[in-house]
């Protein structure tokens, strides 16, 4: 018997279900009341809330992470005290997917398929990421590109139960203590935003909230993250989108945005929170924050945090994956290619930077590579003599020619034989754009990168039947396939989920506390080189979306490979074979066996447990 409760204790009691390791607990510490002083210590040690007065066998139900539905065994639901709870007929849980793909196909409108799904995720957490792990390509537009776009546009409509933290400007100086509300202790991953960027959306203050939410999804579904270990957050310092000010909806707080000393002070004590309550390993991926604050805070913070910023090293990695696999049907080398962006932004430069790291590793200089990219922003190319200079962020990338405000005109005189749309507008790739990149080269590379679908620079149709079907294309959002003269091309999705997955498991299995712009390069060409013949035989320079999960280990393995070579991480010895040591990180999506190991308990009775002060606390409810 103990007076006070060991940790051990509370650790083996975690698989049996609250009420039951209650019971337990109490039986082992009889001079214990089921204060709230034990269940914060229940709570920090297993994750799970526990309250004397409320815990119940139904809490099996409730708790999403727990419950099963209907694929509770008889033995489970008697040992847990659910017998009655649930209807007689017991499921499997394939049986249970069938009926999710049955229920999500009745609703036309994209929206409610994604509520659906979220509430699943509310529901049943094994069964929602099953669903989504298997179903990759029917069901990524819906928690992701494009859906998850109008369901941050809709958020103060769907808000329904809440999902990750919301820690605002008038939090500051208390961001730990909100961090410590969160109730799982071994978070490993912060997916976070400040909304001033979604997607191509623009400012969409505390709606943005669906981004983190949504990336994290894909961290389980796509590389086997486990979902105890993702937090998603949104900092909310306000909003400058008049429209969000004005809109009764609005769950954000209702001011314009700050910036500033105080917005980075803030950002400062975020970070340091963060490390504070999850440790120093602890992987923050920055998410749509716009462009004056995204590549200023990832210089800021890159060598003092285990962060990166997906934007830009997460979508120059798949960009450039997608630019390696097309030289087997260009034939061009990267160092042989012009290339001109649209855009000139935070995934521009990031992809402009890792290009040229591409064609250094290939053999030109630096200042060679950079020769060759061309970008075009708001005020037009950019060039050292147009009004007002070249941005300090684009600096590298700037040219002493002609000013040029015409894009169209620009893609005549630069003649380049990749063309990629990071600009956020929708359509800007006219058809003159594509018919003369069709004249510029045989095989023309065209990205239409920007998020969601309405903001893509042109759509896949439109890319091949301007070029006369031979350009080489992708989108950050998915477009349908595409028939030209009678062939069936299946464009693929260059979208930084085919990367930013398996990165964070390649960091988090490895405990690696710095992430290095090589880990992106090395992604990319281990993205690159899953991409097949039958792949590109039908116009697709990225392995299918059913293939993401395989693809996410094995960037995961080469990650942590560079992050061993370059001295990065925490675990030593360097596991002997880190194929397997990244097998046994993942999450297992089946249901797993609820019957604690024990039962039934000798120590406790079958009905209920009597405590010292004969209070009596029953098993089974
Ligand atoms: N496919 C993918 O994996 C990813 C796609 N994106 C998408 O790329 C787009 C841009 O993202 P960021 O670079 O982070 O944004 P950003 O705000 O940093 O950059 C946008 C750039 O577009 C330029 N621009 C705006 N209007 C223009 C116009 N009318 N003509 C020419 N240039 C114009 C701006 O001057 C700026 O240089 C977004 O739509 C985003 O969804 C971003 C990250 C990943
Ligand atoms: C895909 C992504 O990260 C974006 O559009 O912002
Ligand atoms: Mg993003």
């Amino acid at each position: 018997m103990f007076s006070t409760v060991p940790r051990s204790l509370l650790c083996c009691t975690n698989a049996i279900g609250p009420n039951r390791a209650l019971a337990y607990v109490l039986s082992k510490c009889p001079a214990l009341e089921p204060t709230s002083v034990l269940c914060r210590e229940y709570h920090e040690v297993t994750g799970n809330i526990i309250c004397p007065n409320v815990v119940r066998g139904i809490d099996h139900l409730r708790d999403p992470r727990l419950n099963k539905g209907l694929a509770f065994t008889l033995e489970e639901r008697q040992a847990l005290g659910i017998h009655g709870l649930l209807a007689a007929k017991f499921k499997t849980q394939e049986e249970q997917l069938d009926i999710c793909r049955i229920s999500i196909d009745r609703y036309e409108d994209n929206l409610n398929k994604y509520l659906y799904l979220v509430e699943l995720q509310d529901r049943n957490e094994k069964l929602f990421f099953r669903l989504l792990a298997e179903n990759i390509e029917k069901y990524l537009p819906i928690v992701y590109t494009p859906t998850v776009g109008l369901a941050c546009q809709r958020f103060g409509l769907i808000y329904r139960r809440p999902r990750g933290l919301f820690i605002t400007i008038n939090d500051k100086g208390h961001i730990f203590n909100i961090l410590k509300n969160w109730p799982e202790p071994d978070v490993r991953a912060i997916v976070f935003t400040d909304g001033e960027r979604i997607l191509g959306l623009g400012d969409l203050g505390a709606y943005g909230m669906g981004i983190p939410v949504g990336k994290l999804s894909l961290y389980t579904a796509l590389a086997g993250i486990k979902p105890h270990q993702c937090l998603p957050i949104t900092l909310d310092v306000g909003t400058d989108n008049q429209d969000l000010l004005e809109d009764p909806l609005y769950i954000g707080l209702r001011q314009r945005r700050v910036r500033g000393k105080e917005y980075d002070e803030f950002i400062d004590e975020f970070m340091e929170a963060c490390v504070q309550r999850y440790g120093q390993n602890t992987l923050l991926q920055f998410e749509d924050f716009a462009l004056p604050n995204a590549g200023r805070l990832l210089k800021k913070y890159r060598n003092k945090y285990c962060t990166f910023n997906d934007d830009i090293q997460g979508t120059a990695s798949v960009a450039v994956a997608g630019l390696m696999a097309a030289v087997r049907v260009t034939k061009r080398k990267l160092s042989e290619n012009i290339y001109l962006f649209l855009g000139a932004g935070s995934a521009a430069n990031g992809i402009a930077n890792l290009t040229v790291s591409a064609m250094v590793a290939e053999g030109l200089s630096e200042r060679q590579a950079r020769e060759r990219v061309y970008m075009f922003d708001v005020d037009g190319l950019l060039s050292t003599r147009r009004e007002g200079g070249v941005p300090e962020h684009a600096k590298v990338f700037g040219k002493d020619i002609e000013p040029e405000k015409d894009f169209e005109a620009c893609v005549a005189k630069i003649k380049p034989s990749c063309l990629i749309g990071c600009s956020t507008v929708g359509g800007a790739f006219t058809t003159n754009v594509l018919k003369q990149m069709a004249k510029n080269t045989e095989r023309p590379v065209i990205f239409a990168l920007s998020n969601p679908t309405s903001k893509a620079e042109c759509t896949a149709q439109d890319a091949y039947d301007h070029t006369e079907g031979r350009c080489i294309f992708a989108s950050g959002s998915p477009f349908p396939p595409v028939n030209f003269n009678g062939k069936e091309f299946r464009p693929g999705q260059g979208n930084n989920s085919y990367i930013f997955p398996g990165v964070a498991l390649g960091v988090i299995a490895t405990a690696t506390h710095h992430i290095s712009e090589n880990m992106f390069l090395t992604a990319a060409r281990t993205l690159a080189n899953y991409v097949s013949e039958d792949d590109l035989s039908i116009g697709r320079i990225y392995p299918s979306l059913a293939e993401v999960k395989e693809v996410s280990v094995a960037i995961a393995i080469e990650v942590a490979k560079t992050a061993y070579d370059e001295g990065l991480v925490s675990i030593y010895p360097t596991p002997t074979d880190l194929s397997q040591h990244m097998r046994s990180y993942l999450y297992n999506f089946c249901y797993e066996c609820q019957l604690p190991d024990m039962f039934p308990w000798p120590e406790c009775s079958k009905v209920s447990y009597k405590n010292a002060k004969g209070r009596h606390f029953p098993c089974h409810i």
